[in-house]
């Protein structure tokens, strides 16, 4: 097995008195879609912006992809931030062809199919979207992109949850022919159950449990189940 694509020890990040990261450890082993689950505040958000070297920790050490993060890894890596908006005059092409001019690896054939799959138009401008559908067009910007990391940090927020289903079988067949890892946070995990091979729960800026989610539902039943047994234990703020 290839070195994890992530490792962090005893990373921490506070703002003024908000401890945000607070000393977490992880390793996020290569080619997986890996659950980020905790909720809100928790610091999933930050640990991303980590992974992505747009926040310098305070303490403990981060690689990424072998690397410190940075602009070195970054071209290895796609990432769609939390309440990421699109310039409101570009159509869906507009956005895609400025993808296959500024983004590594934007593999413009890969959009367009995404975009038939997802029911998105090309010419659709994205002022005129729904929430659900610009959110569509950003996740297709990434998803679109061949390189070993992709990180999305709620991607289906605003996307309906019959929508979502259909989304994410797509995802998964689509990265069945491929070697990318995957991270991916979210609230809703019963609507998103099915989608990741490895789990990380987050709580209060620390990892509470990480491993293969077979075992995390072995252990303690569906990831809902675990969620409230896992959150009950720990106390949520
Ligand atoms: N730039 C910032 N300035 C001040 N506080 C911040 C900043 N970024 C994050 N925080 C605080 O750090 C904590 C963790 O925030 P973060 O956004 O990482 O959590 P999250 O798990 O992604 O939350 P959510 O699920 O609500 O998106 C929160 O208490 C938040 O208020």
């Amino acid at each position: 097995m290839s070195e994890p694509i992530v490792v962090c020890k005893q990373l921490s990040k506070q703002y003024g008195d908000k401890k945000a990261l607070s000393g977490i450890s992880l390793s996020v082993p290569a080619g997986k879609i890996v659950g980020v689950l905790g909720p809100n505040g928790c610091g999933k958000s930050t640990l991303f912006r980590t992974i992505t070297g747009l926040v310098q920790p305070d303490q403990g050490e981060i690689r990424v992809l072998g690397q410190t993060p940075g602009w070195r890894t970054n071209k290895d890596i796609a990432y769609l931030p939390d309440r990421a908006r699109w310039y409101p005059f570009h159509t869906t092409l507009k956005a895609f062809e400025w993808g296959q001019s500024f983004l590594p690896g934007f593999d413009m054939a890969a959009a367009r199919s995404f975009a038939e799959f997802m029911d998105i138009e090309l010419d659709m401008r994205i002022s005129g979207m729904s929430r659900g559908q610009e959110a569509r067009v950003m996740l297709i910007l990434c998803m679109a992109r061949k390189v070993p990391l992709i990180i999305l940090d709620e991607p289906f927020a605003g996307i309906d949850v019959i929508s979502r289903e259909a989304i994410i079988s797509g995802i998964i067949d689509y990265l069945e022919e491929r070697e990318q890892s995957i991270l991916i946070s979210t609230h809703d995990i019963q609507e998103v159950e099915g989608l990741f091979d490895y789990t990380i729960m987050m709580n209060k800026g620390q990892a509470i449990w990480t491993g293969d989610t077979e075992d995390l539902r072995a252990e303690y039943g569906s990831l809902h189940h675990v969620f409230r047994t896992l959150y009950k234990k720990e106390g949520i703020r």
